[in-house]
């Protein structure tokens, strides 16, 4: 949560209609409290000269019902290519029993693939269907129109989005499935059967009410995408279904198959039994996975689902959707913004002139400033920012010379960093929108204030949840409660390589100390795209806060576990890896550790505190058992109270191997940061103790006892573990 956002969102975003700009089949996205209805086309703007919104009376409304009730047949008749086709998604759909009913809907993005594939030449026919489609249909009868009739939907997580509205191409295909018990053989079957009864599936369109599920599907959140989400966000959210890890871990199997092009961008499973899975392709301008890829995914998946749906080890009538992302995704700042350079990207932002002011625009990006933290952006040449009078011409000189200077932090949703100078600025004009409304009459009270004062409250709301979920800082450091543990592995490599690119910048080197346990898979994104090669690791110095002596090879060893897991598949230096002298006792252990550090403080290779003389560590990572030790250091035990030494050994651990090493708390409370990294509802209740200090006055817990002098704390915690915390009042 504490992570930089940004959000890639579909090319439909709301904006006032331009005049003279012609018809274009609109589909209902918005309706507010008050008289009118917000309307938008679905269609992108590279292909239509309508993406924009307005607002409109029902009067107009009704009078257009009909053209919406056409809008799919109208995109056809336009004479799209397929190649064109802005966005199209296939549902297939298990209606009564064994009865299916496929829907193709226009929202945006393209189909890319030409495959023969059933599923395709489905889509194909669907089209054909849908061109035929009668404008003389009663329009809330029509099933677009049901699935799309809703209450606003305020975007509350943007931050970037890369926007696919110059580009035609960006594909995203979603295949579902139900019951995944049914046999290959049997969706032939039941797709034939849809091509055989289209006129069948549309009388069976028609006879849906507004209101009424279309279907047996579970439709996914209508929320705005929110990184980690498990959807357009990404991430993974299981949200406590008991099969979901399993489920998950097949996914990453079957996955395995398609190479490391292909990566698991988002999963979500849902107490109902469904199973949304979106890939990301990374070797695609817009991380699409093809058709083929997906369907064949899909098929492996579901397969796999299956035979341990057969042997009762998860439910055997799942429902499976796997499909892309594409370019409607929500990038991170700065570290998405690399791949997607060359692309326009929806830019959600707060403007730093007036502090408070949400603004957003299509723009390229034109270089991102590390020493200032920013990005500087560029108008984008799409439709959106040319003028309307130009007649089609490309942007202006003064246009292609505009810039725009946005700090990382100033993107939306990264707010945590101005938490308290826009909070009071929302009061302020809290108060004024206030006024203002206590001075109109309810009549005069346009919709257009109400909007603004619900934005207000809104943004308010999140402020303060934001200030209690991520980057609250008290003396116990800065609390970041993460949704899953894929996001806190996402913010912890980031956070990781934020801190090395900071000190290699700063002392030109980095000298990290890890942990052993459950952290070191939990850096495991280090590995992986960007920081397998954005990581200036040549620069990279490791050591351990803490270690079990043994053997290099052994099992036990934190040493072992962090060459697993991360040292070997990432470019150290090995001399710059210092590990323990595993052949000696733990007392000899500890000096020898300690004479090597002093070596290297003596060479700057690690810095010196001012404070004390111990080792200032640019980053020492932590993790912390459900005892609330830290390090090697256990409640109540004598080390706890060690000054002189930076390395001190116990033989008595409770927990084994009973002989350890350890950083002493002088040389922890001296770094430059510490991360502790705390999952496990098991961890809950220690962690309270020592994050909201609270129990007997005087309690030794080591987790507590964990207060960088001058350094910086961060505190990286899953929901179970935070869940006793004082702060988790504000979860939910
Ligand atoms: O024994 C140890 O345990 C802690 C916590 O491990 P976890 O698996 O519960 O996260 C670890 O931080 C320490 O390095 C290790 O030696």
């Amino acid at each position: 949560m504490g992570e930089r956002r940004g959000l890639v969102e579909e090319n439909t975003k709301r904006r006032p209609l331009k005049r003279n700009q012609p018809m274009c089949p609109y589909m209902i996205c918005k309706s507010n409290k008050a008289q009118n209805l917000e309307i938008c086309t679905p269609l992108g703007s590279s292909l239509f000269p309508l993406k924009q919104s307005r607002l409109i009376s029902r009067e107009w409304l009704q009078a257009r019902l009909v053209m919406l009730a056409a809008a799919p047949a109208i995109v056809v008749e336009r004479g799209l290519k397929r190649a064109e086709w802005p966005r199209s998604k296939v549902e297939v759909r298990r209606m009564k029993g064994r009865s299916i009913q496929a829907v193709l809907s226009s929202t945006g993005r393209s189909l890319s693939s030409s495959s023969s594939s059933p599923s395709l030449s489905y889509v194909e026919k669907r089209l054909s269907f849908l061109a035929s489609f009668s404008t003389q249909r009663q329009p809330l009868q029509n099933p677009f129109l049901s699935r799309l009739l809703g209450f606003p939907r305020k975007p509350n997580s943007s931050v970037v989005s890369s926007s696919s509205s110059s580009s035609s191409s960006s594909s995203s295909v979603t295949l579902r499935f139900l019951s995944t018990s049914s046999s290959s053989s049997e969706e032939q079957e039941d797709i034939d059967h849809i091509e055989a009864n289209e006129q069948e599936d549309s009388f069976q369109c028609e006879t849906i009410g507004e209101g009424e599920s279309t279907d047996g599907w579970e439709e996914e959140d209508e929320a705005e995408p929110e990184i980690g989400d498990g959807g357009d966000g990404g991430g993974v959210v299981l949200q406590g279904v008991p099969w979901g890890e399993s489920a998950l871990s097949i996914a990453r199997d079957v996955l395995l198959q398609f190479g490391n092009d292909t990566k698991l961008y988002a999963f979500k499973t849902t107490p109902r039994g469904y199973v949304y899975v979106r890939l990301d392709k990374l070797s695609n301008e817009y991380g699409c996975p093809n058709m083929e890829e997906l369907e064949s995914y899909s098929q492996e998946f579901k397969k796999r689902l299956d035979e341990v749906g057969e042997l009762g080890k998860i439910p055997n009538n799942l429902a499976l959707e796997v499909s892309s992302p594409g370019a409607e995704r929500i990038l991170k700042v700065p570290n998405d913004l690399d791949r997607f350079k060359d692309k326009p990207m929806r830019v959600c932002y707060v403007d730093v002139e007036s502090k408070c002011q949400e603004k957003d625009g299509v723009f390229m990006l034109d270089s991102m400033e590390t020493e200032s933290e920013s990005c500087v952006w560029k108008l984008a040449n799409v439709k959106e920012n040319r003028d309307p009078e130009s007649k089609g011409r490309p942007l202006s000189r003064k246009q292609k010379d505009w810039r725009l200077k946005v700090p990382f932090g100033m993107h939306r949703r990264n707010l945590d960093r101005e938490l308290i100078k826009l909070s009071f600025v929302l009061v302020d004009e809290m108060i004024h929108i206030y006024l203002l409304l206590y001075f109109c009459s309810p009549t005069h009270c346009s919709a257009g204030i109400l909007d603004c004062m619900g934005l207000l409250v809104d943004r308010a709301v999140k402020l303060v949840e934001s200030m209690a979920f991520s980057g609250a800082r008290n003396e116990r450091g800065e609390v970041r409660i993460h949704e899953s543990l894929d996001e806190l592995s996402t913010d912890l490599a980031y956070h990781i390589a934020e801190l090395s690119e900071a000190s290699v910048k700063e002392r030109g080197v980095f000298a990290i100390a890890l942990s052993g346990g459950s952290l070191v898979g939990l850096m495991g994104k280090l590995c992986e795209p960007p920081y397998n090669k954005t990581v200036d690791w040549a620069k990279w110095y490791i050591f351990w806060a803490d270690e079990r002596v043994v053997a290099k090879n052994h099992a036990d060893s934190n040493y072992k576990l962090a060459k697993d897991g991360l040292l070997s598949k990432v470019p150290i230096v090995p001399s710059h890896v210092h590990s323990i002298n595993d052949s000696v006792s733990a007392e000899e252990a500890a000096d020898d550790y300690e004479f090597a550090i002093r070596q290297l403080v003596k060479t700057r290779v690690v810095s010196v505190s001012e404070i004390s003389d111990c080792p200032k560590f640019d980053l020492i990572l932590l993790g912390m058992g459900p005892d609330g030790h830290v390090a090697s250091l256990f409640p109540t035990h004598s080390v706890l109270n060690e000054r002189d030494e930076w390395v001190t050994f116990i033989t008595d651990s409770p927990k084994p191997p009973p002989e350890r090493i350890t950083f002493t708390l002088p040389v922890i409370n001296s770094a430059s940061n510490v991360a502790v990294v705390v999952t496990g509802e098991s961890k809950a209740e220690a962690l309270h103790l020592a994050i909201d200090d609270v129990g007997p006055d005087g309690v030794s817990l080591p987790a507590r006892m964990v207060q960088p002098t001058k350094g910086k704390l961060v505190w990286f915690l899953d929901k179970p573990a935070a869940s006793k915390l004082d702060c988790s009042q504000f979860s939910e």
